[in-house]
């Protein structure tokens, strides 16, 4: 079986892969906080953990594999849009208006990832469907003498684990030093951070031992994730900039409270997607979502290939000239294999994801496997053709569900292929070749490549491909 190895932040260093259990391999990643659409940025976990979902399936079985991932929807950002919602005049009580846009932020989140390709988790609880076993992991805290309770909130005594910050690596002295915490005065120690905190009558709120109020986002994610996996499980995912604080308060919560077990084994944590060398982000503004690329005409297959082509541990930025090859690349892959059947995947393929999800790499095989084969015209590459698709398939590209929109727009090129290649062939015979000349220009300049060998002639609609421009040729 495939050797899995993947870089734990907790370890950082590059370990083999072992399942707790391999008849039940457990993820866990963190999910949007639904209060608007998902910007590019928050599209790489997306993919980066569908690749690794992928290579579970691919090395366990499909059956095999439990993927989750939540959605945070208690958020002052969405109570906000509810408030302004009810004072603009809109129907409905404080908590509809609040579902309404959680409900409506989730169906976009939905389809712009499934436009990626992604494939959906297992299972995608919502924070507010776990609230009591939010209070009961909170109670749980407090009788363990790990939290305490102090003007209507519960805090968590980071004092009382001495492996607070083992993950990102730092003391607590240093966090207070280098952090601008608030200073609340109900805090006994200042890096002591929030489980639960009252809510007034203008935002939503849950009965609880401590008074009407809401969880803190730390704590939401350790009760999903022990509910639906398990005191421990394999892998915990996310963007490295939940490292800190989010990880290590969700590592401080679920060990104390499971002090038996080792919560997630393996920490995943994928670079920032930039912009200008910051971090996009909504709070910076530097960021437009994935519906805006989509709008523009971008495919979501294009959107994924350029998140594949760096490795999910650098940083990236998005860029046409990316998106341009990516397209380029895509619609040549689409066309050499369009008569294939998917078999399986290359084991260079596999063993180059599964060597810590070498995205880049796959990617230089396929081109390989694809120049190989556009170089064989004349032999038959049944088998070759197969086996590439697979491979493609193993990165969640060249799926059925990703298809058309290569074809959108394009016409049939096939009459004007004919029609060039009998202009060839008359060309060999008279010696002018004007006329090949004026329509391979012709051609070139709406966009399209041409490739002439003794074999035939393969037109390739290019990025900048316009259909219009072809009428009159030939
Ligand atoms: N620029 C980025 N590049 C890669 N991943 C990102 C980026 N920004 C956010 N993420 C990831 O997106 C996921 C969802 O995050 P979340 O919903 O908390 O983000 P957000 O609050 O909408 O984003 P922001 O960080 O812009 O405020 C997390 O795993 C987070 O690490
Ligand atoms: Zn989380």
């Amino acid at each position: 079986m495939t050797q899995i190895r993947l870089t734990n932040s907790k370890t950082r260093t590059k370990e083999d892969f072992a399942p707790i259990d391999p008849g039940n391999v457990r993820m866990y990643v963190c999910g949007p906080t639904v209060y608007d659409r998902a910007h590019l940025g928050n599209a790489r976990p997306v993919v980066v953990f569908d690749v690794l979902y992928r290579l579970l399936r691919h090395a366990y079985g499909p059956e095999a594999v439990t993927y989750v991932r939540n959605f945070t929807d208690v958020d002052d950002r969405i109570n906000e849009t509810a408030q302004k919602r009810k004072a603009a005049g809109a129907a409905g009580t404080l908590e509809e208006l609040i579902a309404e846009r959680s409900g409506e932020t989730i169906r976009w989140y939905h389809e712009d990832m499934d436009a990626l390709g992604a494939l959906r988790p297992s299972s995608e609880p919502r924070a507010t469907g776990y609230i009591a076993q939010m209070i009961a992991m909170i109670e749980g805290l407090i009788a363990a003498g790990h939290a305490y309770a102090a003007e209507g909130h519960v805090l968590f005594a980071v004092e009382s684990y001495a492996a607070y910050g083992a993950l990102s690596g730092r003391s607590v002295e240093d966090m207070i030093a280098g952090a601008r915490v608030e200073v609340a005065p109900y805090k006994r120690n200042p890096m002591d951070f929030v489980l639960w905190k009252p809510s007034d009558d203008s935002l939503p709120g849950w009965d609880s031992p401590w008074g009407r109020g809401r969880p803190g986002w730390h704590i939401e994610c350790s009760a999903m994730a022990h509910d639906l996996l398990g005191d421990s499980f394999d892998i915990h995912g996310g963007g490295n900039d939940l490292m800190f604080p989010h990880h290590e308060n969700e590592i401080a919560q679920s060990r104390c409270a499971h002090p038996q077990a080792e919560f997630a084994r393996v920490w995943l944590h994928n670079e920032m997607l930039q912009v200008e060398g910051k971090k996009m982000s909504k709070s910076l503004g530097n960021f437009f979502t994935v519906r805006d690329l989509l709008e523009q005409g971008v495919p979501g297959e294009v959107i994924r290939f350029v998140f594949l082509g760096t490795h999910y541990r650098k940083p990236m930025d998005w860029t046409a000239k990316k998106a341009e090859e990516a397209e380029a690349a895509l619609r040549s892959w689409r066309r050499l294999l369009a008569d294939a059947e998917p078999m399986g995947a290359d084991e260079r393929v596999v063993a180059a994801v599964a060597d810590d999800l070498n995205t880049a790499q796959a990617l230089t095989l396929l081109h390989g496997m694809a120049k190989e084969i556009a170089a064989n015209p004349q032999k038959d590459c049944f088998y070759e053709k197969g086996v590439m698709l697979g491979s493609a398939r193993l990165l969640g590209l060249l799926t059925p569900e990703l298809a058309g929109w290569e074809v959108t727009g394009v016409a049939d090129l096939s009459p004007l292929e004919a029609a060039l290649a009998a202009a060839r062939d008359e060309a060999m015979v008279s010696k002018d070749f004007a006329r090949v000349d004026a329509m391979k220009s012709a051609l070139v300049a709406a966009g399209v490549e041409v490739r002439m060998s003794k074999a035939g002639v393969e037109l390739i609609p290019g990025p900048g491909f316009d259909a219009a421009k072809l009428e009159g040729i030939g």
